[in-house]
Protein backbone atom coordinates (compact mmCIF):
# COMPACT_ATOMS: atom_id res chain seq x y z
CA UNK A 1 0.00 0.00 0.00
CA UNK A 2 1.11 3.45 -0.66
CA UNK A 3 1.10 6.43 1.42
CA UNK A 4 -0.02 9.42 0.11
CA UNK A 5 -0.16 12.70 1.41
CA UNK A 6 -3.84 13.98 2.59
CA UNK A 7 -5.14 17.24 2.58
CA UNK A 8 -7.60 17.13 6.42
CA UNK A 9 -11.65 17.77 5.68
CA UNK A 10 -12.47 21.14 7.14
CA UNK A 11 -13.96 19.34 9.93
CA UNK A 12 -11.79 17.26 11.27
CA UNK A 13 -10.24 17.92 14.33
CA UNK A 14 -7.15 19.74 13.86
CA UNK A 15 -8.55 21.77 11.77
CA UNK A 16 -11.33 22.95 14.16
CA UNK A 17 -9.58 22.19 17.90
CA UNK A 18 -8.31 25.51 19.45
CA UNK A 19 -8.44 29.08 18.72
CA UNK A 20 -5.96 30.51 16.37
CA UNK A 21 -4.39 33.55 17.33
CA UNK A 22 -2.76 36.55 15.14
CA UNK A 23 -0.19 39.09 15.98
CA UNK A 24 0.65 41.93 13.57
CA UNK A 25 3.49 43.88 14.21
CA UNK A 26 5.05 47.23 13.39
CA UNK A 27 8.45 48.83 14.33
CA UNK A 28 7.30 50.90 17.47
CA UNK A 29 7.11 54.25 18.57
CA UNK A 30 7.51 56.51 21.57
CA UNK A 31 4.48 56.17 24.18
CA UNK A 32 4.59 60.45 23.71
CA UNK A 33 5.94 62.74 21.68
CA UNK A 34 8.10 64.22 24.45
CA UNK A 35 12.14 63.84 25.17
CA UNK A 36 11.31 60.99 28.12
CA UNK A 37 9.34 58.80 26.58
CA UNK A 38 11.19 59.38 23.08
CA UNK A 39 14.47 58.45 24.59
CA UNK A 40 13.65 55.11 26.47
CA UNK A 41 11.92 54.37 22.95
CA UNK A 42 15.76 54.88 21.21
CA UNK A 43 17.20 53.63 23.89
CA UNK A 44 15.36 50.01 23.03
CA UNK A 45 15.45 50.32 19.81
CA UNK A 46 18.96 51.35 19.14
CA UNK A 47 20.05 48.95 21.36
CA UNK A 48 18.83 45.98 19.88
CA UNK A 49 22.30 44.41 18.07
CA UNK A 50 20.13 43.89 14.89
CA UNK A 51 19.80 47.58 14.17
CA UNK A 52 23.19 48.57 15.22
CA UNK A 53 25.82 45.97 14.42
CA UNK A 54 28.67 47.50 16.04
CA UNK A 55 29.82 45.50 19.59
CA UNK A 56 28.31 47.15 22.74
CA UNK A 57 31.32 47.35 24.30
CA UNK A 58 32.10 50.34 21.73
CA UNK A 59 28.48 51.31 20.83
CA UNK A 60 26.95 51.70 23.97
CA UNK A 61 29.13 54.86 25.34
CA UNK A 62 28.40 56.53 22.20
CA UNK A 63 24.59 55.88 22.67
CA UNK A 64 24.76 56.93 25.91
CA UNK A 65 26.85 59.13 25.93
CA UNK A 66 26.11 61.21 22.81
CA UNK A 67 22.60 59.92 21.11
CA UNK A 68 20.78 59.92 24.01
CA UNK A 69 21.60 63.06 25.04
CA UNK A 70 20.84 65.00 21.82
CA UNK A 71 18.65 62.84 19.64
CA UNK A 72 15.28 62.62 21.47
CA UNK A 73 14.99 66.61 21.63
CA UNK A 74 15.19 66.72 17.78
CA UNK A 75 12.96 63.59 17.75
CA UNK A 76 9.99 64.94 20.02
CA UNK A 77 10.15 68.08 18.55
CA UNK A 78 9.37 66.08 15.01
CA UNK A 79 7.09 63.07 16.50
CA UNK A 80 4.94 66.15 18.13
CA UNK A 81 4.54 67.66 14.61
CA UNK A 82 2.55 64.48 13.39
CA UNK A 83 0.75 63.33 17.29
CA UNK A 84 -2.81 62.50 16.54
CA UNK A 85 -5.18 63.00 18.89
CA UNK A 86 -5.40 59.10 19.75
CA UNK A 87 -1.44 58.82 19.43
CA UNK A 88 1.31 58.13 17.44
CA UNK A 89 0.26 57.44 13.71
CA UNK A 90 2.29 53.98 13.62
CA UNK A 91 0.38 52.66 16.62
CA UNK A 92 -3.14 53.78 15.54
CA UNK A 93 -2.55 52.67 12.06
CA UNK A 94 -1.57 49.36 13.26
CA UNK A 95 -4.19 48.89 15.78
CA UNK A 96 -7.10 49.70 13.13
CA UNK A 97 -5.24 46.99 10.74
CA UNK A 98 -5.60 44.82 13.31
CA UNK A 99 -9.22 45.46 14.10
CA UNK A 100 -10.16 45.18 10.13
CA UNK A 101 -8.56 41.77 10.26
CA UNK A 102 -10.27 40.50 13.65
CA UNK A 103 -13.99 41.64 11.48
CA UNK A 104 -12.52 40.25 8.09
CA UNK A 105 -11.56 36.55 10.10
CA UNK A 106 -14.43 36.10 12.65
CA UNK A 107 -14.35 34.43 15.90
CA UNK A 108 -12.29 31.63 14.90
CA UNK A 109 -9.30 34.44 15.33
CA UNK A 110 -8.52 36.30 17.58
CA UNK A 111 -5.79 39.22 16.26
CA UNK A 112 -4.24 41.35 18.42
CA UNK A 113 -1.18 43.72 17.37
CA UNK A 114 2.01 44.96 19.13
CA UNK A 115 5.33 46.72 18.72
CA UNK A 116 9.20 45.67 18.22
CA UNK A 117 9.78 48.40 20.78
CA UNK A 118 7.49 50.02 23.40
CA UNK A 119 4.27 49.41 23.74
CA UNK A 120 2.06 47.34 23.44
CA UNK A 121 5.45 44.77 23.33
CA UNK A 122 5.47 41.19 21.69
CA UNK A 123 6.01 39.15 24.84
CA UNK A 124 2.72 40.87 26.70
CA UNK A 125 0.37 40.43 23.93
CA UNK A 126 1.86 36.53 23.05
CA UNK A 127 0.65 36.05 26.92
CA UNK A 128 -2.86 37.89 26.05
CA UNK A 129 -2.95 35.14 22.74
CA UNK A 130 -2.52 32.36 25.16
CA UNK A 131 -4.42 33.41 27.67
CA UNK A 132 -7.40 33.81 25.35
CA UNK A 133 -6.74 30.14 24.52
CA UNK A 134 -4.69 30.64 21.62
CA UNK A 135 -2.46 27.29 20.77
CA UNK A 136 -1.77 28.33 17.15
CA UNK A 137 -0.38 31.84 16.54
CA UNK A 138 0.28 33.63 13.32
CA UNK A 139 3.19 36.15 14.21
CA UNK A 140 3.14 38.90 11.51
CA UNK A 141 5.88 41.92 11.06
CA UNK A 142 3.96 44.06 8.78
CA UNK A 143 7.75 44.43 6.13
CA UNK A 144 6.56 43.84 2.74
CA UNK A 145 10.51 43.72 2.45
CA UNK A 146 12.77 41.31 4.57
CA UNK A 147 15.46 42.96 6.57
CA UNK A 148 17.23 41.55 9.67
CA UNK A 149 16.72 44.70 11.58
CA UNK A 150 13.16 44.58 11.22
CA UNK A 151 11.27 41.21 10.22
CA UNK A 152 14.06 38.82 11.55
CA UNK A 153 14.31 41.04 15.31
CA UNK A 154 10.28 40.22 15.41
CA UNK A 155 10.68 36.55 15.50
CA UNK A 156 13.78 37.17 17.87
CA UNK A 157 11.78 39.18 20.20
CA UNK A 158 8.75 36.15 20.26
CA UNK A 159 11.14 33.36 20.61
CA UNK A 160 12.55 35.21 24.02
CA UNK A 161 9.03 34.77 25.22
CA UNK A 162 9.10 31.46 23.66
CA UNK A 163 12.01 30.32 25.33
CA UNK A 164 10.46 31.00 28.80
CA UNK A 165 7.69 28.89 28.39
CA UNK A 166 6.66 25.14 29.15
CA UNK A 167 3.77 24.91 27.13
CA UNK A 168 4.51 26.88 24.06
CA UNK A 169 1.98 27.67 21.29
CA UNK A 170 2.89 26.66 17.65
CA UNK A 171 3.90 29.94 15.92
CA UNK A 172 4.08 30.29 12.36
CA UNK A 173 5.45 33.71 11.28
CA UNK A 174 4.41 35.73 7.64
CA UNK A 175 6.91 35.64 4.98
CA UNK A 176 7.82 39.10 3.52
CA UNK A 177 5.63 39.70 0.59
CA UNK A 178 8.11 42.09 -1.46
CA UNK A 179 6.89 40.24 -5.03
CA UNK A 180 3.88 39.36 -4.06
CA UNK A 181 0.47 39.66 -6.69
CA UNK A 182 -1.64 40.85 -4.00
CA UNK A 183 1.05 43.60 -2.31
CA UNK A 184 1.85 45.08 -6.12
CA UNK A 185 -1.50 44.68 -7.07
CA UNK A 186 -2.74 46.77 -3.85
CA UNK A 187 0.07 49.56 -4.63
CA UNK A 188 -1.00 49.80 -7.91
CA UNK A 189 -4.49 50.51 -7.15
CA UNK A 190 -3.76 52.34 -4.65
CA UNK A 191 -1.16 54.53 -5.55
CA UNK A 192 -3.25 55.24 -9.27
CA UNK A 193 -6.20 56.17 -7.15
CA UNK A 194 -4.12 59.00 -5.29
CA UNK A 195 -2.27 60.64 -7.97
CA UNK A 196 -5.82 60.65 -10.15
CA UNK A 197 -6.96 62.92 -7.15
CA UNK A 198 -4.32 65.59 -7.62
CA UNK A 199 -4.77 68.71 -8.69
CA UNK A 200 -1.80 68.53 -10.56
CA UNK A 201 -0.14 65.57 -12.79
CA UNK A 202 3.29 64.94 -11.23
CA UNK A 203 6.26 64.87 -13.95
CA UNK A 204 8.27 62.60 -11.32
CA UNK A 205 7.21 59.80 -8.52
CA UNK A 206 9.93 58.88 -6.13
CA UNK A 207 9.57 55.48 -4.60
CA UNK A 208 11.18 56.04 -1.43
CA UNK A 209 12.19 53.03 1.22
CA UNK A 210 13.66 53.43 4.27
CA UNK A 211 17.56 53.22 3.81
CA UNK A 212 20.24 50.48 5.68
CA UNK A 213 23.83 50.07 6.21
CA UNK A 214 25.32 49.32 2.76
CA UNK A 215 27.60 46.91 4.52
CA UNK A 216 23.91 44.54 5.34
CA UNK A 217 23.64 44.51 1.41
CA UNK A 218 27.45 43.26 1.17
CA UNK A 219 26.72 40.53 4.51
CA UNK A 220 23.85 38.95 2.29
CA UNK A 221 20.91 40.85 3.69
CA UNK A 222 18.20 40.95 0.91
CA UNK A 223 16.79 44.16 1.96
CA UNK A 224 18.61 46.09 -1.23
CA UNK A 225 16.96 43.52 -3.44
CA UNK A 226 13.70 43.36 -2.34
CA UNK A 227 13.21 46.62 -2.58
CA UNK A 228 14.50 47.33 -6.25
CA UNK A 229 12.01 44.20 -6.74
CA UNK A 230 9.17 45.76 -5.54
CA UNK A 231 10.02 48.93 -7.21
CA UNK A 232 10.55 47.07 -10.81
CA UNK A 233 7.01 44.95 -10.57
CA UNK A 234 5.06 48.31 -9.19
CA UNK A 235 6.35 50.57 -12.26
CA UNK A 236 6.17 47.42 -14.56
CA UNK A 237 2.55 47.74 -13.44
CA UNK A 238 1.94 51.27 -13.33
CA UNK A 239 2.65 51.79 -16.89
CA UNK A 240 2.76 55.66 -16.68
CA UNK A 241 4.48 57.00 -19.46
CA UNK A 242 3.35 60.00 -18.19
CA UNK A 243 6.03 60.12 -15.05
CA UNK A 244 9.52 59.27 -14.28
CA UNK A 245 9.80 57.25 -11.36
CA UNK A 246 12.93 56.69 -9.47
CA UNK A 247 14.12 54.48 -6.80
CA UNK A 248 15.43 55.70 -3.63
CA UNK A 249 16.50 55.41 0.15
CA UNK A 250 15.27 57.49 2.87
CA UNK A 251 16.28 58.03 6.95
CA UNK A 252 20.06 58.04 7.09
CA UNK A 253 21.25 57.08 10.14
CA UNK A 254 25.14 57.47 11.54
CA UNK A 255 27.58 58.21 9.41
CA UNK A 256 28.33 54.90 7.57
CA UNK A 257 27.38 54.63 4.25
CA UNK A 258 23.86 53.93 3.16
CA UNK A 259 21.80 52.50 0.75
CA UNK A 260 21.74 55.27 -2.21
CA UNK A 261 20.07 57.29 -3.80
CA UNK A 262 19.48 59.22 -0.64
CA UNK A 263 15.72 61.05 -0.98
CA UNK A 264 16.70 63.74 0.02
CA UNK A 265 19.58 63.98 -2.02
CA UNK A 266 17.51 62.85 -5.22
CA UNK A 267 14.65 65.81 -4.42
CA UNK A 268 17.94 68.19 -4.66
CA UNK A 269 18.69 66.70 -8.15
CA UNK A 270 15.11 67.06 -9.25
CA UNK A 271 14.75 70.71 -8.80
CA UNK A 272 18.50 71.64 -9.69
CA UNK A 273 17.34 70.14 -12.77
CA UNK A 274 14.31 72.14 -13.27
CA UNK A 275 11.40 69.98 -12.01
CA UNK A 276 8.42 71.91 -11.03
CA UNK A 277 6.14 68.94 -10.04
CA UNK A 278 7.10 65.84 -7.79
CA UNK A 279 4.78 63.22 -5.80
CA UNK A 280 6.56 60.86 -3.57
CA UNK A 281 5.24 57.10 -2.32
CA UNK A 282 7.15 54.99 0.19
CA UNK A 283 5.68 51.15 -0.54
CA UNK A 284 8.08 49.96 2.04
CA UNK A 285 5.71 50.69 4.48
CA UNK A 286 2.39 49.76 5.59
CA UNK A 287 1.75 52.34 7.37
CA UNK A 288 1.95 55.96 7.84
CA UNK A 289 4.95 57.32 10.54
CA UNK A 290 7.46 59.46 11.51
CA UNK A 291 9.47 58.55 8.73
CA UNK A 292 6.79 59.57 5.79
CA UNK A 293 4.21 62.24 7.75
CA UNK A 294 7.39 64.32 8.68
CA UNK A 295 10.66 63.19 6.88
CA UNK A 296 8.81 63.53 3.61
CA UNK A 297 5.43 65.17 3.75
CA UNK A 298 7.05 68.23 5.64
CA UNK A 299 10.98 68.28 5.12
CA UNK A 300 10.63 66.89 1.50
CA UNK A 301 7.95 69.17 0.89
CA UNK A 302 10.37 71.87 2.26
CA UNK A 303 12.99 71.01 0.40
CA UNK A 304 11.46 70.63 -3.01
CA UNK A 305 9.60 73.76 -2.90
CA UNK A 306 12.00 75.95 -0.94
CA UNK A 307 14.34 74.83 -4.01
CA UNK A 308 11.94 76.09 -6.71
CA UNK A 309 9.98 73.13 -7.34
CA UNK A 310 6.01 74.16 -7.46
CA UNK A 311 3.95 70.84 -6.65
CA UNK A 312 4.44 68.40 -3.90
CA UNK A 313 2.67 65.42 -2.26
CA UNK A 314 3.30 62.88 -0.47
CA UNK A 315 1.35 59.83 -1.10
CA UNK A 316 -0.31 57.81 1.33
CA UNK A 317 1.10 54.71 2.46
CA UNK A 318 -1.67 51.49 2.18
CA UNK A 319 -2.94 52.02 5.71
CA UNK A 320 -6.65 51.08 6.20
CA UNK A 321 -7.33 51.53 2.43
CA UNK A 322 -9.73 49.55 0.64
CA UNK A 323 -6.66 48.35 -1.42
CA UNK A 324 -4.83 47.43 1.99
CA UNK A 325 -6.76 45.79 3.61
CA UNK A 326 -7.92 43.38 1.12
CA UNK A 327 -4.27 42.36 0.54
CA UNK A 328 -3.56 41.82 4.22
CA UNK A 329 -6.16 39.46 4.56
CA UNK A 330 -4.91 37.83 1.39
CA UNK A 331 -1.58 37.33 2.45
CA UNK A 332 -2.46 36.46 5.86
CA UNK A 333 -5.42 33.92 4.97
CA UNK A 334 -2.85 31.85 3.02
CA UNK A 335 -0.77 31.34 6.00
CA UNK A 336 -3.56 30.01 8.27
CA UNK A 337 -4.17 26.98 5.73
CA UNK A 338 -4.73 24.24 7.72
CA UNK A 339 -5.33 26.00 10.87
CA UNK A 340 -8.90 27.45 9.62
CA UNK A 341 -11.06 26.59 6.93
CA UNK A 342 -9.40 29.05 4.82
C1 LIG B 1 10.38 49.94 6.91
C2 LIG B 1 11.50 49.38 7.31
C3 LIG B 1 12.51 49.94 8.21
C4 LIG B 1 13.87 49.63 8.14
C5 LIG B 1 14.54 48.70 7.18
C6 LIG B 1 14.49 50.38 9.20
C7 LIG B 1 15.85 50.35 9.47
C8 LIG B 1 16.51 51.21 10.36
N1 LIG B 1 15.99 52.30 11.06
C9 LIG B 1 16.97 52.90 11.82
C10 LIG B 1 16.82 54.04 12.64
C11 LIG B 1 15.62 54.71 12.91
N2 LIG B 1 14.40 54.46 12.34
C12 LIG B 1 13.43 55.23 12.94
C13 LIG B 1 12.07 55.24 12.69
C14 LIG B 1 11.38 54.29 11.90
N3 LIG B 1 11.94 53.28 11.15
C15 LIG B 1 10.95 52.54 10.54
C16 LIG B 1 11.10 51.45 9.68
C17 LIG B 1 12.32 50.87 9.30
N4 LIG B 1 13.54 51.10 9.86
C18 LIG B 1 9.70 53.13 10.94
C19 LIG B 1 8.34 52.60 10.54
C20 LIG B 1 9.97 54.21 11.77
C21 LIG B 1 8.96 55.18 12.36
C22 LIG B 1 8.62 54.98 13.79
C23 LIG B 1 7.51 55.88 14.26
O1 LIG B 1 7.40 56.04 15.49
O2 LIG B 1 6.72 56.47 13.50
C24 LIG B 1 14.07 56.02 13.96
C25 LIG B 1 13.35 56.86 15.03
C26 LIG B 1 12.91 58.18 14.66
C27 LIG B 1 13.99 59.20 14.76
O3 LIG B 1 14.50 59.45 15.85
O4 LIG B 1 14.34 59.72 13.69
C28 LIG B 1 15.44 55.72 13.94
C29 LIG B 1 16.52 56.26 14.84
C30 LIG B 1 18.15 52.15 11.62
C31 LIG B 1 19.48 52.46 12.30
C32 LIG B 1 17.87 51.11 10.71
C33 LIG B 1 18.74 50.04 10.13
C34 LIG B 1 19.82 49.55 10.58
FE1 LIG C 1 14.02 53.01 10.90
FE1 LIG D 1 13.68 59.89 10.04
Amino acid sequence: MTLQPQSLPVDHPSVQSGRVGMLLVNLGTPDAPEVGPVRRYLAEFLSDRRVVEIPPIAWQPILRGIILNTRPKKSAHAYSQVWTEDGSPLAVITRKQAEAMQEAFGERVKVDWAMRYGTPSIPERLQALMDAGCERILLAPLYPQYSAATTATVVDKAADKLRTMRWQPALRTLPAYQDDPAYIEALEADLTRQLDALDFQPEVLLLSFHGMPERTLHLGDPYHCHCQKTSRLLQERLKRRDLRIRTTFQSRFGPAKWLEPATDTVIGEEVAKGTKRLAIAAPGFSADCLETLEELAIQGRDQFLEGGGESFAALSCLNTSEAGLIMLETILRRELSGWIDC
